[in-house]
């Protein structure tokens, strides 16, 4: 999860058609490939995906576990502020950046929901 330091939003990202979890709500960051640890994971995640670099807030904010038809996803999501500049778009269908009360307005991949409940019940204004 990404916030901005400036307006204290979070970054929210629609996945793209034609693939799992087709145009569900996600935050930005992937798997984790062989040897690699849960930050390098997030940071390399983050320059592929958005062309962006961050400063990590809080190490594993939340983790969920959720079972797909395609699999079970371990989602750890960590709070990351943004280091500069806005992210560029490279597979996602679109991004927005809103307060924690505003999450319930976009429909989120199933294995978000209780990291999105958590975020809404504990920052009720903003970050
Ligand atoms: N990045 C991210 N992935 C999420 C979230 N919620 C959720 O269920 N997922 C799922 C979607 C994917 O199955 C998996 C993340 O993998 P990924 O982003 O590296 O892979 P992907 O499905 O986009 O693409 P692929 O490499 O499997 O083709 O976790 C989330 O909030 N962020």
């Amino acid at each position: 999860m990404l916030t901005s330091i400036k307006d204290k939003k979070i970054l929210c990202c629609q996945r793209g058609p034609g693939r799992a979890l087709a145009n569900l709500w996600e935050f930005p960051g992937g798997k984790i490939e062989e040897h690699e640890t849960k930050v390098v994971t997030l940071a390399r995640e983050l320059d592929e995906e958005l062309k962006i670099s961050v400063d990590i807030v809080e190490d594993a904010y939340d983790f969920c576990r959720y079972e797909y038809d395609f699999g079970f996803v371990n989602l750890t999501t960590f709070i990351c502020h943004l280091k500069y500049g806005e992210p560029q778009l490279t597979e996602h269908l679109q991004y927005c950046w809103l307060y924690p009360s505003q999450l319930d307005q976009l429909e989120w991949a199933p294995a978000d929901v209780p990291t999105v409940k958590k975020l809404m019940s504990e920052f009720e204004g903003d970050l």
